[in-house]
């Protein structure tokens, strides 16, 4: 019998009692930021738990890292103490257990309406990385920047490829995006030109949330690595094509990414996710020994992207992906970004790359959908090749058990004209 709560939870909620995911939340508009569990239509607030004493395991007891106004302090405890609150949370929340359920008094002081609820940045965000470890995305991108004959450097194959992304412009789900001013991409001889930029797109990423991290100069085994992996979000890496392409030689990209960057609200953990883990797939050649993962993970999470034109009711699908399409591993990544000794903090974010799959119909931004801008996209009887003002782009994403789902809800953002 699967497990339950006494919680009401339909059968395509996102959030049953096997997801529990850890988000920051505030109540009432003028009540201070705390950590919270989505439980179906509900947040269950973790300090008013915290508070009841009922946080009682050896790693929590006494802690105050649920009277916080973000999750790094909870995250820098750690998996013991992360499987501790998952195990006292699911107890606390299943239809046999009295202690919650049968007290009215603390059932209305700690669960609230998710529709009432504001959502912030679940972490504070010390450092985002951002990898490029979808091949497909990879591929694509090189023909049409670099050209079919050199389309995936020979590095690629051999590490993760990332750049140091911008955390100061993170911004959770529902926040608008302002277009980026910038120079585009000059055409043949002409000089560049200086606008708002007119190949605004989406990035479909997930990202990991750091736990523990690792002290300076002391690299993360990667057979290791899973244990500083708190959890995932979605995650939308705004980017604005004619910036990017003008300006990342020979650095990378700068200007044409830092202006926004969009998490969902929820981070649902990797505990959460381990009955969806699938193998990663084989990877040719073999990594060097650094790389080489005694088990090679990847997750089944299904992922959509919906794009609601400007001054449209409907949105519409333009995008199925799957976290799984994924080459390298969240575990790589974080082994190979520790490798030199860098350290990682609680909070801080790793970006997988855009995760786009083999075939046109999961390509992950619209840089691939639309070829450049070479055709366009068809929307509820509108077209696009890049973002107009107005459009808002929606990502989901989900695991779907036996009878139940566990999912991030939703990542979104409309974009603002330039100023
Ligand atoms: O191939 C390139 O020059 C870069 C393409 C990207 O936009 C990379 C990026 O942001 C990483 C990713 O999302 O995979
Ligand atoms: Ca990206
Ligand atoms: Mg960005």
């Amino acid at each position: 019998m699967a497990l339950k709560s006494f919680i009401e939870v339909g059968p395509d909620s996102h959030f049953p009692i096997q997801n529990l995911p850890f988000g920051i939340f505030k109540p009432e508009p003028t009540s201070p930021p705390r950590p919270g569990v989505a439980i179906g239509d509900y947040v269950l607030d973790l300090s008013a738990i915290s508070v009841s004493g009922l946080f009682d395991g050896p790693f929590l007891s006494g802690s105050d890292c649920f009277l916080q106004p973000n999750l790094n302090k909870f995250l820098a405890l750690g998996r013991p103490a992360w499987k501790e609150a998952r195990a006292t949370l699911q107890n606390l929340l299943s239809a046999d257990e009295a202690k919650l359920r049968d007290n009215p008094n603390l059932r209305e002081k700690s669960l609230v309406p998710m529709s009432k609820v504001e959502m912030l940045l679940p972490i504070a965000i010390g450092d985002y990385t951002d990898f490029f470890s979808s091949m497909h995305h990879a591929r694509n991108c090189g023909i049409m920047f670099r050209g079919p004959e050199n389309a995936i450097n020979p590095n690629w194959f051999q590490l993760p490829i990332a750049y140091h992304g911008r955390s100061s412009s993170i911004v959770v789900s529902g926040t608008d995006i302002i277009r980026p001013r910038g120079q585009g991409h000059p055409s043949g001889n002409s000089p560049p030109y200086f606008g708002p930029s007119r190949k605004l797109d989406f990035e479909l990423e997930m990202a990991a949330v750091v736990g523990p991290g690792n002290e300076l100069g002391k690299p993360v085994d990667v057979n290791e690595a899973g244990d500083h992996i708190f959890g995932l979000v979605l995650m939308n890496d705004w980017s604005a094509r004619d910036i990017q392409a003008w300006e990342y030689v020979p650095l990378g990209p700068f200007l044409g990414k830092s202006f926004g960057t969009t998490l969902s609200p929820w981070i649902v953990t990797l505990d959460a996710l381990e009955p969806f883990a699938c193998d990663a797939p084989k990877q040719d050649p073999q990594p060097l020994p650094y790389l080489a993962e005694k088990i090679s993970k990847n997750y089944d999470i299904s992922l959509e992207v919906q794009i609601k034109p400007a001054g449209q009711e409907d949105s519409c699908v333009v995008t199925r992906s799957n976290f799984n399409h994924l080459y390298w591993t969240v575990t790589q990544q974080l082994a190979h970004h520790t490798i030199n000794g860098c350290n990682l903090r609680p909070g801080d974010l790793l970006g997988s790359g855009t995760i786009s799959g083999p075939e046109p119909e999961s390509y992950g931004c619209l840089l691939e959908l639309t070829w450049n801008g070479q055709k366009s996209l068809s929307l509820n009887g509108t077209t696009r090749k890049f973002l107009e003002d107005g459009d808002e782009v929606v990502f989901s994403g989900c695991s779907k058990g036996d009878g139940y789902k566990v999912g991030f809800g939703t990542c979104s953002g409309k974009i603002l004209p330039s100023p």
